[in-house]
């Protein structure tokens, strides 16, 4: 049998002992390393598949962790890590305890930089770099491997547009697969595909922005990229080098179909075929509640828009972008364009919905207090993957949204405990609001089998008592009600027990909450968001408000950040699941 090369590589040390010829070999190990572990595993497949080439010439080229390599997004580093020590271990990649999905600083010395969230690898390149030049490291190389999807957000540009009138020794590498999660859009992806094509304009984009450009070139072809690293390496000032691949490279299912195969949960390595999820019927997603609800509510409201930034497939804005094309809009990597786009279509009578996973609008923060609340435009948030997501870890976590949302005056804020109530929202938001909304529900699946009922209005500040109580409220937001309500329906003591679907963390029911001071001696709050700002600490300052007494505990995610794992791992840890809250009703009995 073959010498199996990856199984004496531990560090790129080994891997510069590999003659040229037997890096394609290398390649292709790397590759079925890759699939073998995914296939079972889960995570970001497509991505890291494409770079395969591109991650062995880096490392066998430059002298990293000393010269800097930096990842833009990180989910197609798993080559990079199994090739910088991390292979023994690239099992436990995304579970609970295990490595990160991500690069990660605390985790490698060979993660320059954390990534997670897009775009962000220019800037910190540049950074490194400019330390560099002030520290005298001459020598050093700095190294930002960046997609095409990636490349276009304003935050890339804001970087380039800097590097460019710099003498910093850094060299972007445009990893130009034409994909994000979804195919890429706009007019930058135009004008690569007339690169490509060799139709361009005369003058070059990065050129133009004092890059020293070269490319485009085979990014599979190991052998090429290792000659034009070499050459890139004598040069000084910023660089940008442009590579061609396919994403997916080497699993023909993966190359077929890029967007299921991005993050493909588990399949049959052999054959690339995605296993079959459970046949029982199972509630719908959340994000498929949304996809169909603003299709049925755009084809009877000639005003509405949707919009996302990159993630038609994520948020199913797809569906609208398949029916009524002219009225939803994917505008690429670009939270911040796409909440200031929603204001300026509000302004004009439109009814816009614009729906970005809590965790990316975290980036379009200004634009949502400048551009939305101060003018109060009713612009309609929908903001998926609330929460804890799970795997993708604490990048990715939903959790700050209430705390970040809640001090934002005339923003609504609402947090649907179901399906049914995430349309019903939906529908009474479109009804002509006079202020703007975020209404924020997780990752995954709802609760109910039918949700498709006749629309119906939502009262602006309204709460649902689901059921009352003497001694204890406990007051919930969002979905996670549904698993405080099964814990008090398991509770001996139950009649002692109220509970309260509050909805609205903004406005909040504040004629129910002074019901509630009056009639219990314990309050408890529940949320899945951070307790500092959140939800709890809006019922404190109610409770400040009226000059309560009555004692109040706040459950919700501690002030640390939560890393990756199963979600129902992750509330555990965070004492926000089943058996915890059990047991805190139960002690808070006994000591009533
Ligand atoms: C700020 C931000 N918005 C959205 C995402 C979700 N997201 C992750 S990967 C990705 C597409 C990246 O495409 P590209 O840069 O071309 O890299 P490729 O996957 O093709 O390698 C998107 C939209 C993100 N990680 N960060
Ligand atoms: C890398 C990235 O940011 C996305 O691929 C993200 O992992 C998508 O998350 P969902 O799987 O929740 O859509
Ligand atoms: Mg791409």
């Amino acid at each position: 049998m073959a010498d199996i090369l990856l199984a004496d590589i531990n560090s790129p040390k080994d891997l510069k002992k590999l003659p040229l010829e037997q890096l394609p070999k290398l390649a292709q190990e790397l590759r079925d390393f890759i699939i073998d572990i995914v296939a079972t595993k889960e995570g970001h497949l497509g991505a890291s598949l494409g770079v395969v080439e591109l991650t062995i010439a880096l490392h066998y080229a430059f002298n990293t962790p000393y010269d800097k390599l930096i990842w833009d997004v990180g989910h197609q580093a798993y080559g990079h890590k199994i090739l910088t020590g991390r292979k023994e271990i690239f099992e436990t990649n995304r579970q609970l305890g295990g490595i990160s999905g991500f690069p990660k600083m605390q985790e490698s010395k060979y993660d320059a930089f954390g990534t997670g969230h897009s775009s962000t690898s220019i800037s910190a390149i540049l950074g490194m770099a400019m330390a560099s030049q002030l520290k005298g490291e001459e020598e050093k190389q700095h190294i930002a491997v960046i997609g095409d999807a990636s490349i276009a957000s304003g935050m890339a540009f804001e970087a380039l547009n800097h590097a460019g009138a710099t003498n910093a020794n850094v060299l972007i590498i445009l990893n130009d697969n034409a994909i994000g999660i979804d195919p890429s859009v706009g007019a930058l992806k135009k004008y690569l595909t007339n690169v490509k094509k060799g139709t361009a304009k005369e003058e070059n984009i990065f050129e133009c922005l004092n890059f020293d450009y070269s490319g485009p070139i085979d990014g599979h072809d190991i052998e090429l990229l290792l000659e034009t690293f070499q050459t890139l390496k004598t040069r000084k000032g910023p660089k940008l080098l442009h590579i061609i691949t396919t994403k997916g490279k080497g699993l023909q299912q993966a190359e077929e179909n890029q967007v299921t195969y991005h993050a493909p949960g588990k399949f049959n390595k052999k054959t690339g075929d995605l296993l079959p999820k459970s046949n029982i019927s199972e509630p719908a997603k959340y994000q498929d509640v949304f996809g169909e609800t603003i299709v049925e509510l755009a084809r009877k409201n000639k005003n509405i828009i949707g919009i996302t930034p990159a993630m038609p497939t994520g948020s199913s804005l797809k569906f609208m972008m398949e029916e009524i094309p002219e009225r939803a809009f994917d505008v690429g990597i670009a939270e911040q364009h796409a909440v200031t786009l929603a204001a300026g279509m509000a302004t004009e009578g439109l009814i816009p919905f614009c729906n970005i996973y809590s965790t990316f609008l975290q980036r379009a923060y200004d634009q949502v207090i400048h551009d939305v609340a101060i003018q109060n435009l009713p612009v309609i948030f929908c903001l998926d993957r609330a929460g804890l997501v799970g795997q993708d870890g604490a990048t990715h976590h939903g959790v700050y949204d209430i705390a970040y949302l809640r001090c934002v005056p005339n923003l609504i804020l609402f947090a649907p405990m179901n399906e049914i109530e995430l349309r019903n929202i939906l529908y009474t938001a479109q009804l002509g609001l006079k202020n703007p909304i975020a209404i924020r529900y997780p990752r995954g699946k709802g609760v109910l089998k039918e949700w498709k009922l006749p629309f119906k209005k939502i009262e602006i500040g309204s709460s649902e008592e689901l059921k009352s109580g003497t001694k204890i409220a406990v007051l919930s937001i969002g979905h996670i009600s549904n698993m405080v309500s099964n814990v008090i329906s398991e509770i001996a003591e139950k009649d002692k027990i109220g509970h309260y679907n509050m909805r609205f963390i903004k406005p909040l029911d504040k004629k129910q909450l002074v019901k509630i001071f009056n009639s219990y001696e314990y309050i408890l709050t529940i949320e899945d968001g951070c307790k500092i700002g959140g939800f709890g600490s809006a019922i404190l300052e109610f409770a400040n408000e009226i000059e309560s007494q009555i004692p109040i505990s706040i459950l919700g995610i501690e002030d640390v950040f939560i890393e990756h794992g199963t979600t129902e791992e992750l509330h555990k840890i965070s004492k926000i699941d089943h058996l915890s809250l059990k047991s805190k009703i139960n002690n808070l009995i006994n000591a009533f």
